[in-house]
């Protein structure tokens, strides 16, 4: 899967790459045959020629040097220069093997790649408001961009929504390719090509119970087929998904706008010296975000050097899609809400083990027991809907205890998007490159903290990385002792 990458869509550069060299090597093979045809008639025409100044066609047969040249002809000439090879076709069949060999090593995409191109162009219209026109002009949440959409892009775009059945997203698209479209109707065959998005419009228009306007989108000449399709079906029913009750405040947070009825927690930005005698000479940078339950950013934790060493290891790597957990002890699955690919990695290098280190000394826990690093990569709308990092009943069976703390590196900025968001606690942060957030899933108590639901906003523009380490609450029993009052209460307002 390429889509759910940017790392992976990398990939499908050096495809392309491989493709436009294969064609080239086509096309010179190609032309070189090309021309010993051309040139092998004219030959021939030439001799023709010279006969016909002949006063007739026997007397040049008569010859026996012609006549032995025109036999030779038909017997070796015709066969091993012009009719083999054309049968043949050997630049054709070196063609097919390399572009063979090509897709076995690196893969192609198929038309899910380009659906889940599109799920992640709507996911952006929706979370961020963005209308189909905007986006089509490359104006994308307050910034310009060179790139545009043209009209078969938008084309496509209301196509694949319609085949997913999100009608009236897929009616914003059509429309706009109409009003691209008739910005060009000097092309050729523009003609066909309104009538064909005017017929998928009427069928976007019937689906959402639009009938009148359906048919009168149609044309009674050229489209009687849709016409009377829509005669005699009936509208799909369209089920309303309604959005989640964390919708409004996510996409709000997404946005980087506060939720106005939340009170402020009264927050610092300090250095400290003190948590460790690692940061003696070199103080951490701490930026609190909220407090009770406390979200701490770490800033400049990881030097770009450090950064790039991590990616070296994950390079080595295969990378799978993302998934999430299975309800009812499911296995994993692949699913929309998360739309990302990713690896895990040891601290067994010097980087890594330097990792390992720096998060036990900011988080003052143990990593006995805590998880390999998961390093993440999003692409086109990538994304991580809200959601908690405990697992609460159905813990893995290697699991020592909870997910009691969340270490999250952003390995990358991202230029657009992509804030991790808690929406219950008002919170978003932009991705700042070798900075750490984190914060604890389980209450001292050990109760799992539903406060801490959390998310990925889609990412806009960019490629985000980030690194997590989960550190589990079996070991912890000195290092983050339970209070004598339970603190589980804290929370119980949040939990479904
Ligand atoms: O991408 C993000 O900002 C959040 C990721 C996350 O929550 C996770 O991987 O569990
Ligand atoms: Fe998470």
């Amino acid at each position: 899967e390429f889509y759910s990458s940017i790392d992976s869509m990398q990939d499908l550069v050096k495809v392309e790459e491989n493709l436009i060299n294969a064609t080239r090597l086509y096309l010179e093979a190609q032309q070189k045959q090309l021309y010993i045809y051309s040139r092998f008639i004219q030959q021939i025409k030439q001799e023709q020629k010279s006969a016909r100044t002949l006063p007739n066609l026997d007397e040049y047969l008569e010859h026996p040097l012609h006549s032995f040249r025109f036999l030779k002809r038909f017997v070796y000439d015709w066969d091993t220069l012009i009719l083999g090879p054309i049968v043949n076709n050997n630049p054709r069949e070196e063609f097919q093997h390399s572009v063979n060999d090509l897709f076995e090593n690196l893969g192609y995409p198929n038309s899910s790649e380009v659906q889940g191109a599109v799920k992640g162009l709507a996911r952006l219209q929706k979370v961020y408001n963005l209308t189909a026109s905007h986006l089509a002009d490359g104006a994308i949440h307050g910034l310009l961009y060179e790139s545009q959409l043209d009209w078969s892009d938008c084309y496509e775009i209301g196509v694949q929504l319609f085949d997913i059945g999100d009608y009236s997203k897929s009616e914003e698209w059509l429309e706009e390719a109409l009003i691209l479209l008739e910005e060009n109707l000097e092309m050729d065959h523009s003609d066909l090509y309104v009538s064909d998005i005017r017929e998928y419009l009427a069928l976007v228009n019937f689906e959402l119970g639009h009938s009148n306007r359906a048919k009168s989108l149609l044309n009674e000449n050229s489209a009687q087929l849709t016409l009377k399709y829509l005669e005699n079906s009936r509208s799909r029913e369209i089920l309303e998904e309604g959005d989640f009750p964390w919708f409004a405040n996510y996409s709000r947070l997404c946005q980087g706008k506060r939720l106005p009825e939340k009170q402020d927690n009264i927050l610092k930005c300090y250095l400290d010296g003190k948590r460790h005698a690692f940061f003696t000479l070199a103080p951490l940078k701490v930026e609190q975000v909220h407090l009770d339950p406390d979200i701490t950013v770490y800033h400049g934790v990881l030097s770009s050097k450090q950064i790039s060493s991590i990616f070296t290891e994950s390079n080595k790597k295969e990378r799978i899609r993302s998934g999430v957990a299975g309800e009812n002890g499911e296995d994993r699955t692949v699913k929309d809400i998360r739309v990302s690919q990713q690896t895990w990695l040891n601290y067994s290098t010097p980087t890594m083990q330097y990792v390992n280190r720096i998060n036990e000394y900011i988080c003052g826990l143990t990593m006995r027991g805590a998880e390999e690093m998961q390093v993440a990569n999003y692409g086109v709308g990538g994304q991580y809907e809200p959601h908690p990092d405990y697992f609460e009943f159905d813990l893995p069976p290697d699991f020592d205890g909870d997910r009691i703390s969340t270490s999250m590196f952003y390995l990358s900025n991202v230029q657009q998007g992509g804030y991790t968001v808690f929406p219950n606690l008002n919170v978003f942060l932009p991705p700042v490159k070798g900075s750490m957030v984190l914060w604890h899933n389980l209450h001292y108590s050990l109760d799992v903290d539903a406060r801490t639901w959390h998310a990925g906003c889609p990412v806009i523009v960019g490629s985000k990385k980030i690194g997590n380490i989960w550190m589990h609450s079996g070991s912890q029993t000195f290092r983050r002792p339970c209070h004598l009052i339970s603190d589980r209460h804290k929370s119980l307002a949040y939990r479904n």
